[in-house]
């Protein structure tokens, strides 16, 4: 029997996306976006020293591919990394029309997206009148805040003051298909931005949104800050996808961080959650104890939520150290007829204009499965490659290799 890992870094990009000219930040295209690339640039030049100094420092991916999957992916090599891969690597490309995180895990899940997301207009008011009252009559109150596109910290800066005077919840969608909520967890209560954000997801599934999100938040004016106790409500994913294929065959499938929320717990035996510190803790926990033949599906998202919406440099390179340092701990660990693959779900270039993600490749890096290059590959090989060396039957687009 053999266990597999699969590890997605949220937001880590390499570029090349053949498609990035179709999607946007602040109505640029994404062309040229590369996260790790523009990262590694940033840090040779001595323009990401907060906190961290010198060439982006990630021997351990790198020893895997990584350096190479970003130049495979984009055509220019990463400053600093440059190790000859020892793992089993690739660059993957998306092929569904979105690049927020339900599209990327549920294609790397086996299945692209079947439908159009539907997305709210850059107008104010963002959200058609319908969905207001919704949200009104659900919380009981008299109005809502914002009502527009947004990055969530620059909405509390805008809209929490009055929000503490008013009780009236914050609501704001980005180049995401998503509507979010931000309420304080004391003012407003954490459960009733639960239970809003619950009622109101079917009517905007109903319409195509991919995610309602509550974004609850403590402090006062001027010090806001948002808790760990965000909530995701999905839209069910296209099925079967691997966690089914796992659990149809009798595999334990345990869920790290918010991967039950973005596949609505489809497939899912067991979620352990918390900050991407505790995440890594659970998943050396995992590779310690999880049963033979299971499959461990985890979501590192402060990359993404920390640093890449906030367009922090410094950040995203230490974030990108800190893992990497975690990783190479967890490797020596594994057995014998384990795999490891790490891989992302779209881009956050911290580099680029605006505060959205980007439209990039994501590098596939395998520890477990040989050495050698996968080439360019499409995202729903991932869950094809996961399910042959589990020995499960898959079904779906993806083709495994080599
Ligand atoms: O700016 P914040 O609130 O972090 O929101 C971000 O988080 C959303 C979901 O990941 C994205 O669509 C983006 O809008
Ligand atoms: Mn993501
Ligand atoms: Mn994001």
């Amino acid at each position: 029997m053999t266990r597999a890992f699969l590890v997605v870094m949220d937001s880590v990009g390499i570029g090349g996306a053949p498609d990035a000219a179709e999607f946007f930040n602040d109505g640029t295209p994404d062309t040229g976006a590369n996260t790790v690339l523009h990262i590694a640039e940033a840090c040779a030049a001595g323009r990401a020293e907060d906190g961290r100094t010198g060439p982006l420092h990630m021997p351990h991916l790198d020893r895997l591919g990584l350096g190479a999957a970003v130049k495979l992916a984009c055509g220019t090599p990463a400053p600093g990394l440059d190790a000859t891969p020892q793992g089993l690597w690739g660059a993957a490309t998306e092929i569904s029309h979105g690049k927020d995180t339900p599209s990327g895990h549920w294609e790397l899940s086996g299945r692209p997206v079947p439908w159009e997301w539907h997305y709210f207009p850059v107008t104010v008011p963002a959200f058609p009148e319908a969905v207001t009252r919704a949200v009104c009559d659900l919380a009981g109150t008299d109005g809502i805040l914002g009502n527009c596109h947004g990055s969530g910290t620059v909405m509390l800066d805008r809209f929490g003051a009055e929000h503490l005077k008013t009780g009236w919840p914050i609501c704001y969608t980005s180049a995401d298909s998503v509507f979010q909520i931000a309420a304080h967890e004391e003012v407003f209560g954490l459960d009733r931005l639960l239970a809003l954000c619950e009622g109101l997801a079917p009517m905007l599934h109903e319409m195509r949104v991919g995610r309602v999100i509550a974004r609850p938040f403590l402090g006062s004016p001027g010090a806001f800050r948002r808790t760990p106790n965000r909530r995701d409500y999905a839209i069910a994913p296209p099925q079967p996808i691997l966690t089914d294929w796992a659990q149809a065959a009798g595999r334990h499938v345990l869920a790290i961080g918010k991967i039950g929320d973005i596949l609505s717990m489809t497939g899912i035996d067991e979620v352990r959650k918390g900050d991407d510190a505790t995440l890594m803790a659970h998943l050396s926990d995992a590779i310690d104890s999880q049963p033979e033949g299971s499959l461990t599906f985890a979501n590192f998202v402060e990359f993404d939520s920390l640093w890449g919406h906030r367009r922090d440099v410094s950040g995203y390179a230490r974030a990108l150290e800190w893992f990497d340092a975690g990783i190479g701990r967890l490797l020596p660990k594994l057995r014998d007829g384990d795999l490891i693959c790490l891989t992302a779900d779209h881009g956050n270039d911290p580099t680029w204009i605006g505060t959205d993600h980007t439209r990039e490749r994501v590098p596939v890096l395998m520890a477990g499965r040989g050495a050698g290059t996968l080439g360019q590959i499409a995202f729903a090989d991932v869950a094809a490659m996961i399910a042959d060396h589990l020995g499960i039957p898959s079904s779906g687009p993806g083709r495994s290799r080599p």
